[in-house]
């Protein structure tokens, strides 16, 4: 039924480190569950899969021999009941494992692939000619770095050509950090089993992830609940939270500004685009009213652009930038403010200013460089209304020098940095952090496509425009940084599938923010259904 989630969708929105998997892991046997069994449910479920994917995929050669690395532990034996199969199927499998202890476990099932004629090889070169290799050496049991016989080992299959698959994680990369402990496996797929594990959610891992997937094997929600917590302070942010949250559709009674009215102010002589894609943003977000501040030489040209917003032309400095806000402008007559794109970071008196009002604000690029003039954590703290901050990696150091450690992870950082300011934190990569002071959501899905100049401003305008609308109907402004986060790094994803990862230049990018098409992407999801998300 459409808006109701299965076990697959609900699970989505957990991500675990490896301590938490196995209090899971320990719950289900604990409760039953014998451990041979569930390894077979787990191997069969990725079994399935991945034949899917070799009948169906079109690979440049045909798979026919698969080399299987096997582990001392758990992932070997995963590993070796997905051999077993794959070799009653027809296939050709040889084993290699360098090892010379294994858990029982994945003992028994090395002797049983013996039995059933499997061949082990003795050595790695000799799975050099297999079509794919499957790695499952190491899971979330990794406990020290690979060193030794073992890198060179995974240092030999990286420099191979064929796909590799890993199971559950590249062998090699910490469950909890997504860092290599010595050397990693380079996947070009990956199969993360039954919860997403902590390391799919970083930057640093991707390069070892390649594509990535799911495997179910129905881990009852009442476990995770027990290990996680009911609202766990950390989530992915899944299509399904984020359409149940798209304010559509309209009430039938509303009026413009029930819908809520926004104020951007952007834009220099220097960086006129910056404005009008802002005011792009804002436009696809459907917000009841938009204004646009501006210096007032660059006015016509936005309100030729933009002829349904209220453009309003500032005093200038002698380079163009906004010198004051008009005297007419009541910066607390407005329902959300977004501020920041093309400003230059000339003028700090300007900031100030806006940061006093007592409206929501959304700060970025310029607006974030100019706070980094202030002292961004009294002023941010001192504020009465909800602020939201869109940093880039860059900016969140110009803005945060003290949370600088290089092994703070991005969702550790994003959280410092909301908890010692009281804001909204957004930091802006390829897995954005949404960052309150007491939860992070991580988008789990973007593309290097967005990873252009005027991406963010759109960005800026778009979420402006959901916090505008939401905070009239008294959502928490989390809320819209969440579903703006989603929405954008959609349009970038469709986009790129549409015109390559080059063809999303900002201003094309603001086209793909036509939800209608969007939404076609996820017809079992409905938009504003407030699905009960964490209820069984
Ligand atoms: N999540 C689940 O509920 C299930 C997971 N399964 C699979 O089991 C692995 C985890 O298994 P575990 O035995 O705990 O750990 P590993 O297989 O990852 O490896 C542990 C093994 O390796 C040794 N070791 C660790 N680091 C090194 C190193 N750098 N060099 C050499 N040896 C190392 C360690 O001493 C252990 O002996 C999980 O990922 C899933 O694939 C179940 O099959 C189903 C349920
Ligand atoms: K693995």
């Amino acid at each position: 039924m459409a808006g109701t989630p299965n076990h697959f969708q609900l699970i989505q929105q957990f991500a675990v480190t490896a301590a938490q998997m196995q209090a899971i892991e320990t719950r289900i046997f604990d409760a039953g569950m014998p451990v041979a069994a569930l390894m077979e449910k787990v191997a069969l479920n990725i079994t399935r899969r991945l034949l899917s994917i070799l009948h169906s995929e079109h690979t440049s050669t045909p798979i026919k021999l698969i080399g299987v690395l096997v582990g001392p532990g758990h992932n070997g034996g995963d590993a070796l009941v997905v051999a077993r199969e794959l070799y009653y199927r027809g296939y050709g499998v040889l084993l290699y494992s360098p090892f010379s202890q294994h858990k029982p476990l994945t003992a028994d099932h090395l002797r049983y692939a013996a039995s059933l004629g499997i061949q082990t090889v003795e050595a790695i070169a000799q799975l050099a000619h297999c079509d794919l290799i499957i790695d499952g050496m190491f899971g979330f049991g990794l406990e020290r770095p690979i060193q030794g016989d073992i890198a060179q080992i995974v240092e030999t299959v990286n420099s191979w050509h064929q796909p590799v698959f890993s199971i559950d994680i590249p062998s090699g990369i910490h469950t909890d950090t997504g860092l290599v402990l010595g050397k990693a496996i380079k996947a070009t797929k990956t199969f993360c089993l039954g919860l997403w594990k902590l390391a799919f959610l970083q930057e640093q891992a991707l390069p070892w992830l390649g594509t990535s997937e799911l495997i179910d094997f129905d881990i009852p929600l009442t476990d995770i609940h027990a290990v996680l917590g009911v609202s766990p302070p950390l989530q992915r942010l899944t299509p399904q939270w984020a359409i149940s949250h798209l304010p559509i559709p309209l009430p039938q009674n509303t009026h413009k500004y029930k819908q809520g009215h926004l104020l951007i102010i952007a834009g220099s002589r220097r960086y006129t685009g910056a404005a009008l894609l802002s005011g792009l943003g804002a436009r696809a977000s459907g917000v009841g009213m938009l204004s646009i501040a501006v210096p007032e030489s660059i006015k016509p040209l936005l309100s030729f652009q933009l002829p349904e917003a209220l453009i309003i032309g500032c005093p200038e400095t002698e380079l163009g930038a906004i010198a004051s806000i008009a005297d007419h402008i009541n910066l607390d007559s407005y329902d959300a403010i977004a501020c920041g794109p093309g400003l230059t970071p000339e003028n700090v008196s300007l900031i100030q200013t806006v940061l006093n009002s007592h409206r929501p604000l959304v700060l970025d690029a310029d607006g974030l460089n100019l706070l980094a003039q202030l002292d961004p954590v009294t002023t941010l703290s001192n504020r009465q209304a909800a602020t939201i901050l869109t940093p880039h990696r860059g900016e969140f150091k110009r803005l945060f020098p003290q949370l600088n450690d290089k092994s703070h992870s991005s969702m550790e950082g994003s959280r410092a940095a909301a908890r010692l300011t009281g804001a909204v934190v957004i930091l802006k990569g390829a897995r954005t952090c949404i960052a309150t002071p007491q939860s992070v959501i991580i988008n789990p899905e973007s593309s290097p496509a967005l990873a252009r100049g005027g991406s963010g401003d759109v960005l800026t305008g778009l979420l402006g425009g959901l916090l505008a609308t939401q905070s009239r109907q008294s959502q928490p402004p989390e809320l819209s940084a969440q579903v703006a986060v989603w929405w954008h790094s959609l349009a970038g994803i469709v986009a790129a599938g549409d015109r390559t990862e080059l063809g999303v230049d900002a201003f094309t990018l603001t086209k793909y923010l036509n939800l209608k098409q969007l939404l076609t992407h996820f017809p079992q999801f409905t938009p504003n259904s407030n699905v009960p998300i964490y209820n069984n």
